[in-house]
């Protein structure tokens, strides 16, 4: 469990966190959204004692990281993927820190194993990809078995079949009762990873929700459907001062469930070929709730979530 109570932190003018408090519940994976210069990697660092607050606190396990004993079995971060000695294979790597911090050898194995790491842990890390040094860093968090779990950016160079891996393991650490908090900017992947969002910008709080709750809560229910008599339909739906449109060959309803449209396709008499409930695009609500908190926006804002890069 880690708790930020009225965290803030102050450089010089700038107020990187201000007055934050949410909560990282066990058994979930939480992710923590906001737009560039949010504060996401400061509250981060604070809550893994690398920073002090100027007020408030951050606790892990109802203490201060810097209070708890045996710190590294407890929690485990990836912070930045690049802080690995580069002359050194990704295996080496890894004993020296389970070394340091008094863990078991065999548990090195395990983690290269978890990571997906395989042959290329005996390879020098200067060698390896941004996606490899992801999966490295992730293998360093695991050592120590913790049950509290942060990761700053962990999609960062993955290619595909590493974002579906992560999208696993994350699913994994959850289901076994940990704590996962990882940020991200890769939206469409947060929708599909994070059972809860803590989204902040400007360094304070704007929403703290289930991902569905944060979705639902921009703009009400959407169905789509597909008809043969789409000009009728859309006449109706617009009659009813619903707003549809048509995208190719299907209609889109805002303001109304499937059950909803069902019934006015019933009334009117026209047939449906499919219908369902629809989803928010989190990529749109996300924009929507932080484009009040946002300093700087260069140039128009993508309307497509943002896809990984290729693992080079
Ligand atoms: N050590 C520091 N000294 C001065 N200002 C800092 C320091 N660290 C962070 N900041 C400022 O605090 C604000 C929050 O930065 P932070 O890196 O926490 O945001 P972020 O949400 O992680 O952003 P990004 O997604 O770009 O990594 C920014 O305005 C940043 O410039």
């Amino acid at each position: 469990m880690i708790e930020v109570r009225g965290l803030t932190k102050r450089y010089g003018n700038a107020l990187a966190v201000d007055d934050l408090s949410f909560a990282v519940e066990p058994g979930k994976v939480t992710g923590f959204l906001g737009p560039n210069g949010a504060g996401k990697s400061t509250t981060m660092r604070l809550v893994l004692g690398l920073d002090r607050p100027t007020s408030g606190e951050a606790l892990v396990d109802g203490q201060p990281f810097a209070s708890l004993r045996d710190p590294l079995r407890r929690v485990g971060a990836l912070l930045d993927a690049g802080l690995v000695h580069p002359g050194r294979s990704g295996r080496a790597h890894l004993q020296v820190a389970a070394r340091t911090a008094g863990l078991p050898r065999r548990r090195v194995d395990e983690v290269i194993d978890l990571a997906g790491l395989g042959g290329a842990a005996g390879r020098r890390v200067k060698g390896y990809s941004l996606g490899m040094r992801q999966r490295l860093g992730i293998a360093a968090a695991l050592l120590g078995n913790p049950s509290v779990l942060i990761f700053d950016e962990p999609i960062n160079g993955l290619d595909l079949d590493g974002v579906r891996w992560l999208r696993g393991l994350l699913r994994q650490l959850a289901d076994e009762g940990r704590t996962v908090l990882l940020s991200s900017h890769l939206l469409a992947e947060m929708q599909q990873t994070a059972d809860r969002l803590v989204v902040i910008g400007r360094g304070r709080l704007i929403a703290d929700a289930t991902t569905d709750e944060v979705l639902q809560g921009m703009g009400g229910p959407r169905a789509r459907l597909r008809t043969p008599e789409p000009d009728r339909m859309l006449a109706e739906l617009t009659r009813r001062g619903l707003t549809a449109r048509a995208h190719g060959d299907e209609i889109e309803v805002e303001g109304a469930s499937a059950e909803q449209v069902s019934v006015v396709a019933h009334e009117v008499g026209v047939p449906l070929h499919h219908l369902s409930d629809g989803t928010h695009d989190l990529e749109q609500a996300y924009l929507e709730l932080t484009e009040r908190h946002v300093d700087h926006r260069s140039g128009p804002q993508p309307s497509a979530p943002t896809t990984p890069k290729e693992e080079r």
